[in-house]
């Protein structure tokens, strides 16, 4: 489903859209920018130049005063314009980043379940965090890179007009040297890619380390293997990044090499060709040397660049992948839906697709209704479509075909989120958040009430804010999250294996006190167990296989 808000499809080129995400919350206009960025530099080379001059004119013994307002002035206009541009560059980018940080997490809250699941946690906290924050840091130095740029080009224009030779060989050798380091670059960015994909490959190891660590204490073989497969991963880590490494270092040095190369031919060649006024020849060492430093700066940050404008393209392709599948609800176009009274599914069919977009898994045709104050118990073997089955349900996944009636007219018709609000879910990867949300008003003495009748005043207590102690035991914090359930009071509960891992004393008290309590308040309860003894506590027992319901 394409983004109907995201008119601007047309992906801009690298840089271009390095600036653009960069500059698209700036208060300043680019022109202001782009102005002071590179009065800064002109004023810097106006700095530079005024010393050189002052330094001849010294050795000729001159009056220094002209140069020293000169001067005086040009480092006024440099620190004013400088400091200008640093400050407003760090405004400018930290806007940006929490910009484009809030963006992508509003789009992603938007986001439907399945993409989410398929884009994966992963790339989504390495974007939002990583990514951003090396553009956040790479900013001011990228903007020190441009000002160093415009201070190259007025010392070659300096050059240029203190010998046209020297400017012409200036000129070509700059061109040699920096297309060979950009040739170097684009080796060492496909190493740089390289290199990025072990370092994900990396983190997963190391993730398979810290969530494993009970499983490779109890047995040192996987221990040891798990680490052969770090090492091995590490080592071709170390090999590419080395030999890009060497290969930056190399072009490097060529480039200074071919520097002093420049600076021995002017200072030794260029008076055999050309004769050359008084101090001429000390003004183009002076300026050639002035140049290199800012050209290393420059030549530096071309690397640095690259991986800004990656990642600005990283997050770029995360947030059209996220906006192609945000929802696009407008609430206020659907009409008000009604209080619950039955959901009907009509031959309704999901599929999982695998990489190849091929179904991997089919759940369907379901045929089901689910009446109000309904209690429903669902059974059916690991892997029978249990789960994927409450999520079609809920609306958390879409249908690939069938219908889903709400008290007789089709779910299309109303507002989804407002269809989802009448369920109170636990699921088998339920989060507990640290704090409850989502519960207006909410009374803490009623929170300590249902932790008592839980059998958890011994461990924890609401604040009113927050449970004092949430380092619970499986079995206890699903404890919690039927608290927080029961708190949300919704008309409908999901309650997908809640008392798997309670002991049989809770389990006894959830089905002989608690179910009931939810039949007196009229609530409709759907439950998966795999508890057979208490199964005739339910009004109805759904059996699933293969992805069907074969008896209900
Ligand atoms: N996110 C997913 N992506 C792709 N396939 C999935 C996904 N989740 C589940 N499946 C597949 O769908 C099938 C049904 O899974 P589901 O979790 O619905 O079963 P279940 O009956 O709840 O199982 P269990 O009793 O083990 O919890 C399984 O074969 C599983 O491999």
């Amino acid at each position: 489903m394409p983004d109907q808000n995201n008119k601007d499809t047309a992906r801009p080129v690298g840089y271009k859209l390095y600036l653009k995400m960069v500059l698209q919350h700036s208060d300043i206009p680019k022109r202001t920018i782009v102005f002071y960025t590179v009065l800064s530099g002109i004023v810097n080379a106006v700095l530079l130049s005024v010393l050189n001059a002052a330094a001849n004119s010294a050795g000729e013994g001159e009056v220094q005063v002209k140069y020293l307002l000169l001067f005086a002035i040009a480092l006024t206009v440099f620190y004013i314009t400088k400091r200008y541009i640093l400050r407003k560059s760090v405004t400018i980018v930290e806007n940006a980043v929490y910009s484009l940080r809030l963006r992508i997490l509003e789009k992603l809250r938007h986001c439907e379940l399945s993409p989410m699941e398929s884009i994966g946690k992963d790339e989504i906290f390495t974007r939002v965090s990583n990514d951003t924050n090396f553009i956040s840091q790479s900013a001011a130095v990228i903007i020190n890179a441009f000002q160093a740029l415009v201070l190259v080009t007025f010392a070659l224009i300096y050059i240029g007009f203190l010998s046209l030779t020297a400017f012409i060989a200036t000129i070509l050798i700059l061109v040699v040297a920096i297309s060979y380091f950009l040739r170097r670059q684009n080796e060492i960015n496909q190493e740089l890619r390289a290199a990025n994909k072990n370092e994900s490959a990396f983190y997963d190891h190391i993730e398979n380390l810290i969530e494993g660590f009970k499983e490779i204490k109890i047995n040192h073989l996987k221990n040891e293997q798990l680490f052969a497969d770090v090492k091995k991963t590490a080592d071709y880590g170390k090999e590419v990044k080395t030999s890009s490494g060497l290969r930056f270092a190399v072009g490097y040095m060529f480039s200074e090499m071919v520097f002093y190369l420049l600076l021995a031919s002017i200072i030794f060649l260029l008076p055999q060709f050309q004769t050359l006024y008084t101090g001429t020849l000390t003004r183009l060492t002076a300026s050639i040397l002035f140049v290199i430093g800012p050209l290393e700066n420059i030549v530096t940050t071309i690397p640095l660049f690259a991986k800004a404008i990656q990642a600005t393209q990283n997050i770029d392709h995360l947030e059209r992948k996220i906006s192609a599948f945000a929802e696009n609800e407008t609430p206020k176009s659907y009409p008000p839906l009604p209080p619950f009274e039955e959901i009907k599914l009509e031959n309704v069919v999901y599929d999982y697709m695998d990489e190849d977009r091929q179904s991997s898994f089919t759940l369907g045709p379901i045929n089901f209704t689910l009446k109000k104050g309904s209690l429903n118990c669902i059974i059916g073997g690991n892997g029978s479509g249990k789960s994927t089955f409450l999520k079609v349900l809920t609306n958390l996944y879409h249908p690939a075909s069938g219908r889903i009636l709400v008290n007789g007219t089709e779910l299309r018709n109303f507002n989804k989120e407002d269809y989802r609000f009448w369920f109170s879910t636990i699921f088998t990867d339920f989060h507990l958040f640290p704090k409850i949300y989502g519960i207006p008003n909410l009374n803490a003495d009623k929170v300590n009430e249902y932790i008592n009748l839980m059998g958890l005043s011994h461990k924890t207590h609401f604040n009113g804010t927050n449970f004092s102690n949430v380092r619970l035991s499986t079995g206890q914090r699903k404890r919690l999250a039927l608290i927080c359930t029961l708190l949300e009071d919704k008309p409908i509960m999901i309650l997908d294996e809640v008392t798997a891992d309670q002991d049989p004393g809770f389990k006894k008290f959830f089905y002989t006190e608690i179910l009931p309590s939810f039949r007196l308040k009229g609530k409709t309860i759907i439950m998966v167990s795999h508890d057979d003894k208490y199964t005739e506590q339910f009004d109805r027992v759904i059996e699933m296989e293969y992805g069907k319901i074969i008896s209900q």
